[in-house]
């Protein structure tokens, strides 16, 4: 029965195939039990197509019963993450008729509770406060396997670790200035004088923070781009001091991509550590490491919980931009969407790491149509040099089957997805909608891609929902 009833849940040509594969087995077992041949059951079949009538649809009261409100969603034939044959498939969740609870659950993101992560980062942040550079070096051997004489380089950064090819320096400088322009014109230099009442007269106006920590992350790629999102506005605003910290490569070296954007950048110094003890170096400050105002920058679950753990110790008298957490995007999708363009926009945010999760909303998309984004999602992964991570990431992943773009955008708005990427007929009119989102893509030409790197706006961005609360708030 558990078998007929997987089968009855499965929905594509695969799950159909596996599912009557194993119904089929338990059938014929059943069959040879009781002496019941093939022949038989064809006679059956035979008298079956005869009759003039058939049995009424309605089923019989064994499988009749109401489902449950608490019942789970019906979760669809999950094939294996670490198969390489198997299919990369995200789950398949149906919105209407679900419970709340259900529903619930479909917006929670597949990260660690950030309770027991503090407490992995709370003994690696008393070291550092207590032991200093002792400490810091001997983390940086332990995670990064890079045995460091000193922590820090400062500027004058030689010609050589910043060594580049010339198509990626001009990569590098075109993102530059985008991303520059963007953030230059959203500096409002401009005294803001109210008179309450007669005679008195309020103001408000921004100054700099005048020491900032950039945390860029390092340990599963290499992130220049992230060094620009970081390092622009801290530049544009007039920041004293601009502290980058990153992980070195276990020869001890920063990539030269980061070593470039900070000679750009004007950094006042290159912390070589990553994960928790970089954060708590800069949080407190070491012999060698200089103490900031504020912390900025995404990471894994390390960094992030470190960034939570210091802004609550008054000692520490530091504050942080948000949780910037694992990547995510979500993509509304209706009939009017390219297949290729939906899977593209999916997997560039699934190939981020083994945390990130990607959603797909779909409105009335038709069976075919889903099928062909599934397809694409496959074939487009496997050609990805990450496609053992997409893997993992893709299988924690889900397609949202919804029957308006109203229904759409309102579980999107709930999940408050870091990216939001409109895939609809007339989207642009659909964005005065959105309450809910790190930075949103509008059609089928603006690829998170061109975000990530180089349109001009930031990628430091809130993930997990915090977009409720946080913009984007370094653009
Ligand atoms: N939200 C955003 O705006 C944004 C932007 C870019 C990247 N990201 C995210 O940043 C993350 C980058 O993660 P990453 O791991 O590649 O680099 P990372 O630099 O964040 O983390 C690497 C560090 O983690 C520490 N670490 C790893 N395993 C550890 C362990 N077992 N114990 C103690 N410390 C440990 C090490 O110190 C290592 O240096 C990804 O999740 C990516 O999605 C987010
Ligand atoms: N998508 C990531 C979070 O917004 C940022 C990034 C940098 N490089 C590539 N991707």
């Amino acid at each position: 029965m558990e078998e007929a009833d997987e089968l009855c849940r499965a929905d594509t040509e695969y799950e159909v195939a596996f599912e009557a594969a194993d119904l089929i087995y338990f059938a014929l077992t059943k069959c040879t039990a009781h002496g019941v041949s093939i022949a038989d059951i064809e006679r059956s079949l035979d008298r079956k197509a005869k009759r003039v009538t058939r049995r009424a649809g309605n089923a019989k009261p064994q499988w009749s019963t109401p489902k449950p409100a608490s019942a789970p969603t019906p979760a669809t034939y999950m094939p294996p993450a670490d198969d390489p044959n198997a299919p990369i498939r995200m789950r398949t969740a149906v919105l209407a008729g679900i419970s709340e609870e259900e529903r619930a659950l479909l917006l929670r993101r597949p990260v660690l509770k950030s309770d027991e992560m503090i407490e992995k980062v709370k003994p690696i942040v008393s070291e550092i406060r207590a032991r200093g550079d002792a400490a810091l070096l001997e983390f940086t051997a332990k995670f990064d396997k890079a045995e460091l004489l000193s922590t820090c380089m400062f500027p004058p950064y030689s010609k050589e670790s910043m060594k580049i090819s010339p198509n990626v320096k001009d990569a590098i400088d075109k993102a530059y200035s985008n991303i520059r322009k963007f953030h230059a014109a959203q500096v409002d230099g401009s005294t803001l004088k109210v008179e309450t009442m007669p005679g008195v007269v309020c103001s408000r106006f921004a100054r700099a923070i005048s020491r900032v920590g950039l945390y860029i992350p390092g340990g599963t790629a290499i992130l220049p781009s992230t060094a620009l999102m970081l390092g622009i506005p801290a530049q544009v605003a007039g920041c004293k001091e601009i502290v980058f910290a990153t992980p070195p490569r276990p020869d001890g070296s920063i990539s030269p991509e980061v070593m470039y954007v900070a000679h750009l950048i004007g950094a006042s110094a290159i912390l070589k550590a990553g994960g928790a003890q970089a954060v708590a170096a800069m949080a407190y400050g070491t012999e060698t490491v200089p103490k900031v105002d504020k912390i900025f920058g995404p990471g894994n679950q390390w960094v992030t919980a470190a960034k939570m753990l210091v802004q609550n110790d008054t000692d520490a008298l530091v504050s942080i931009d948000m949780p910037a957490g694992p990547s995510e995007v979500l993509v509304i999708a209706d009939h009017t969407a390219n297949s290729a363009f939906v899977a593209a926009d999916l997997l560039s945010q699934a190939e981020h790491g083994i945390d990130s999760q990607v959603v797909l909303v779909a409105v009335n998309l038709s069976t075919e149509h889903l099928e062909q984004i599934e397809n694409e999602v496959d074939k487009q992964a496997r050609a990805l040099s990450r496609v053992d991570i997409v893997r993992q990431s893709v299988a924690k992943s889900l397609i949202v089957q919804t029957t308006s773009v109203e229904e759409a955008i309102e579980y999107s708005n709930d999940y408050a997805p870091e990216h939001l990427i409109l895939h609809l007929e007339n989207a642009p009119d659909k964005v005065q909608l959105i309450t809910n989102a790190g930075s949103v893509f509008v059609g089928p030409f603006t690829p998170e891609s061109c975000g990530d790197y180089a349109s001009g706006t930031n990628h430091t961005l809130p993930t997990n929902g915090y977009a409720r609360q946080f913009s984007g708030d370094l653009s």
